[in-house]
């Protein structure tokens, strides 16, 4: 199979797969180290055989016990083996979401366990095996890929992004349905128990990359990655929805209309756009592959901080983050204040006229 994705140890680039891997997984309230450890211990019905099993230090370990006591496995075992198998997969890929996502982005090329001396959940080594584990893998991709959230945006891949302001992680995200990229830049080690300091950034070519004083998200956006930065650990989801969704062109578009005098609402409704055209349902999908459900928010815009609650984020609290405020932005930010609900202060001296 010229694309099969083949695995085996647990350290290796898909080790995820193994049922070695080191992902513990609760199954009517009792914590399992590993699915390996849950499956060896489910062949049995005597308690003390069960325990030795659960409590061994290693998943290598609990095969071995397991072994011991190959005379003593339920009469049942062979019949009801899959169920248990896939019932211990589930709940590892469901509870360990960037797992999920990981499996989701391997789309439809075959899983194959890759092992000599497995000739039934493995390829016994030649492929003449009948790989059943990565035949249920694919089975548990195939019911992941139509749900919430894989149906609106797909994890595709991730690497290093060093930056001026430290080294961060960039992880890469496609809305099926549109084609459209995001990325998610985490910083250092994420501590889910606690709100996660994030930031919402809407892409905007002129600001971000043009060094624009015509707006604030050059400015906002570098002080939200000094921010993370300093702070020690967060993420910051970077949207494409140049020009609050009507695009790069009609931004321009919308621009030259307020050189002529119009505001930046204005300027969207004369070319027949609402105001604010965004949409942030897909960053339910983003923040669930990086685990995270309670956030401080980086914004001054009350839109990010009701759309994270539809998603179900808690928004902890939101912290302002009024950069950039200059000549040229002035009269653009005084209409985020003044028709967008914005929430700015004039603790910057300006007027917001
Ligand atoms: N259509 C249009 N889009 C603009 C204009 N100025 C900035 N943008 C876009 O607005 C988005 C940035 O949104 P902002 O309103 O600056 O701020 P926000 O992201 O909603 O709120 P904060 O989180 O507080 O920054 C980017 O997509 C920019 O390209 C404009 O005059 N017209
Ligand atoms: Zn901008």
């Amino acid at each position: 199979m010229a694309d099969a994705i083949q695995f085996y140890e647990p350290n290796e680039r898909y080790g995820f797969f193994s049922n070695f891997s080191l992902h513990s997984i609760v199954i009517d309230g009792t914590t399992w180290p590993t699915v390996e450890h849950y499956y060896q211990a489910s062949k049995f019905l005597a308690a003390d055989i069960i325990a030795r099993v659960h409590h061994a230090t290693t998943p290598e370990q609990a095969f071995k016990i397991s072994r011991e006591y190959s005379k003593q496995v339920r009469p049942d075992w062979n019949s009801i083996k899959e169920a248990v198998m896939m019932r211990g997969l589930r709940c590892k890929f469901h509870q360990h979401h960037p797992l999920a996502h990981w499996l989701v982005a391997t789309e439809t090329q075959p899983i194959v366990e890759h092992c000599y001396s497995d000739a039934y959940w493995g390829d016994g080594g030649d492929g003449s095996g009948q790989n059943r584990l990565g035949q249920l893998l694919m089975a548990l991709r195939d019911e992941l890929k139509n749900k919430h959230p894989y149906k609106m945006i797909r994890y595709v891949d991730a690497a290093q992004l060093p930056t001026q302001f430290g080294v961060f992680t960039m992880h890469g995200f496609v809305q099926p349905d549109n084609n459209t990229e995001h990325l998610a830049l985490t910083y250092g080690e994420l501590d889910v128990t606690k709100p996660v300091l994030i930031r919402l950034h809407s892409e905007c070519l002129t600001g971000d990359a043009l060094y624009s004083l015509r707006c604030d998200c050059g400015f906002q956006l570098q002080k939200a990655l000094e921010t993370i930065v300093s702070h020690g650990s967060g993420a910051l989801l970077y949207l494409r929805q140049e020009g609050r969704g009507i695009g790069l062109l009609n931004k321009i578009r919308a621009y030259h209309l307020q050189d002529k005098g119009a505001d930046t609402v204005e300027a969207n409704e004369r070319l027949g756009f609402a105001a604010d055209m965004r949409e942030y349902h897909f960053c339910e999908g983003m923040l669930h592959y990086l685990e995270i459900d309670q956030v401080k928010l980086m914004t001054n815009n009350p839109r990010k901080v009701q759309a994270l609650c539809i998603a179900g984020i808690n928004v902890v609290e939101r912290v302002p983050l009024q950069e950039g405020h200059n000549i040229y932005n002035d009269n653009y930010l005084a209409t985020k204040s003044s028709k967008l609900r914005h929430i700015l202060s004039k603790e910057d001296g300006f007027s917001l006229s």
